[in-house]
């Protein structure tokens, strides 16, 4: 039980030290996660700022080129617009919008028709030819590459359009370029933004603090902004959004890579990183949100390695110290108990001693007087052992006082309690008895037996035995007493005539 518990111990132990060192190492992990992270994030941060930077530049390039005569006729820009969506495939369109007053309509009609033909007139931006008041409309002029989709943009305006209207209204409030929020661009619908600014609104010193008569876009595919390099790590996840867009998906994500996908186990037991940061300033607020949900692929090979022969090397201490602890206790457990059993028995006979026998004795009348019982001492003094001695010697004797020891214990019943406390003298303790008849039955057997011959090797010895019995409570409530009436009443005994000894070769 004992040793049960200590190696119970010793598991709780090592489960309790193999956590920790886990523990320990795992966050020597995340720690190194955690530079990871933010140098990605750094490295990230860095590439978009470029990307931004380079939109606002072809914008601004375009709107230098259109400002030098918006009057061209559209196609003519043709080559140039061509070459620049050639060197940066992130626009997919660049597009011109012209600011027409209401009253203006029929000639600005006119001039569509001139450039694009007679189908092209200012309509609404889903394309109906009923229009709206408005004090003046946003049509688009000019939408490069001219493929069919962007053709059929030409002479729609833009105002009519939610989130165009908001840019263009930003962009005339503020007067510099302005990114819209997340919209669907043509033909395929993928997410991105439109970038737009005035066009002559600082070039032209006499239009200055009046309402820009054109506007230059480019549209730009969310997804085109992030490196298509980009090595995201398990259960990374890179998310790009507008500032004033919701946070959540659909909506409000433009961009969202993911890596692994965790368990439950990994978000409950690790803990997941994110970060935001506002880019691209006040013209292209772009939030980039970077989180990463740490899990069991953060803890390298190595890590796993020095834990398990870290657990084992504890595994097998603490084992080999319960181990040892348990030998050392028992053994010390041991020696007590022989320490016990020296103090308390006699050596020859293995009976208990006087002291055993008083203290058993103590208990009994202590347990006694709660029962209401009896008890039985019987003192027992060999007849003429002297003569044994004196004929076959002491070892003999020695052999003779055993064998008697023994032949006792045969007699009486397991819980009686016998002990040798003199040379030749036994006290038999003999709880709860009904009637000095018991007492004096066990006496009778005892004498029988005793008188049995000893066959020791060629002799053959014969001891006779005197009996004195004594009751608790009625000849003494104390040990002396009690030793005093069966030590006497032996005596008597042993007095009378027909006591009965004798050495026989
Ligand atoms: N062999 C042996 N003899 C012992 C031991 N202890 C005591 N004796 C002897 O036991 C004897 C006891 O003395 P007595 O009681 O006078 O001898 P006894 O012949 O039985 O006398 P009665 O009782 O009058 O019959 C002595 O001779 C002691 O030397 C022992 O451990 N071993």
């Amino acid at each position: 039980m004992h040793a049960r518990l200590v190696y119970a111990g010793c598991l709780v132990l090592w489960l309790i030290l193999s956590a920790l060192a886990a523990l320990s190492i795992a966050s020597r992990s995340l720690l190194g996660a955690e530079q990871q992270f933010n140098s990605q994030l750094q490295q990230l941060t860095e590439q978009l700022k470029q990307r931004l930077l380079a939109n606002e530049t072809i914008l601004d390039s375009y709107a230098t080129f259109s400002s030098i005569d918006h009057r061209t006729e559209h196609r003519q820009k043709h080559p140039f617009v061509a070459q620049l969506l050639r060197r940066y495939p992130q626009i997919t369109t660049l597009a011109h919008i012209e600011r027409v007053p209401a009253g203006q309509v029929a000639g600005y009609d006119r001039a569509l028709q001139r450039d694009y033909g007679a189908a092209y007139r200012l309509r609404g931006f889903a394309g109906s030819v009923r229009l709206p008041e408005q004090d003046a409309y946003f049509p688009l002029m000019y939408a490069e590459p001219q493929s069919q989709a962007n053709l059929r943009l030409v002479g729609r305006d833009a105002w009519q359009q939610p989130r165009l209207r908001e840019a263009l209204q930003d962009c005339i409030n503020s007067g510099r370029a302005t990114l819209s929020r997340q919209l669907r661009l043509q033909p395929q619908g993928d997410p991105g933004y439109v970038l737009l600014r005035g066009v002559d609104d600082r070039l032209d010193d006499q239009l200055i603090g009046l309402l820009p008569q054109h506007f230059v876009m480019l549209f730009v595919r969310a997804d085109s902004l992030l490196p298509t390099d980009i090595a995201l790590q398990p259960g990374m996840e890179v998310s790009l959004h507008h500032r004033d867009d919701p946070l959540r998906p659909p909506e409000g994500q433009a961009l969202h890579l993911g890596g692994a996908h965790p368990s439950a186990l990994e978000k409950l037991l690790f803990p997941r990183l994110e970060t935001s940061q506002l880019l691209g300033g006040g013209s292209q607020p772009l939030r980039l949100t970077l989180s990463w949900q740490q899990g069991w692929a953060q803890i390298g090979l190595f890590e796993w390695t020095v834990w398990m022969l870290l657990s084992l090397l504890l595994g097998l201490g603490i084992g080999l110290a319960g181990f040892s602890f348990v030998r050392s206790s028992d053994s010390r457990r041991q020696r007590e108990s022989q320490l016990f059993h020296l103090a308390n028995h006699d050596r020859l006979t293995g009976l208990a001693n006087r002291n055993l026998f008083y203290d058993r004795l103590q208990h009994a009348i202590s347990r006694i007087d709660r029962s209401g019982k009896r008890l039985g001492l019987l003192f027992l003094d060999l007849d003429r052992f002297k003569p044994v001695n004196d004929t076959y010697g002491h070892m003999v004797g020695d052999r003779v006082l055993q064998l008697i020891a023994a032949r006792i214990r045969d007699v009486i019943r397991n819980e009686d309690t016998v002990a040798r406390i003199g040379g030749d003298e036994f006290v038999i303790l003999m709880e709860d008895i009904e009637s000095n008849r018991e007492a004096d039955k066990v006496a009778a057997r005892l004498k029988q037996a005793i008188q049995m011959p000893y066959q020791i090797d060629q002799h053959r010895v014969l001891v006779g035995v005197s009996i004195g019995i004594a009751y608790y409570p009625e000849d003494g409530l104390l040990i002396d007493e009690l030793l005093a009436v069966a030590d006497r009443k032996m005596y008597g005994n042993k007095q009378s005539p027909n006591r009965h000894s004798e050495t026989v070769d």
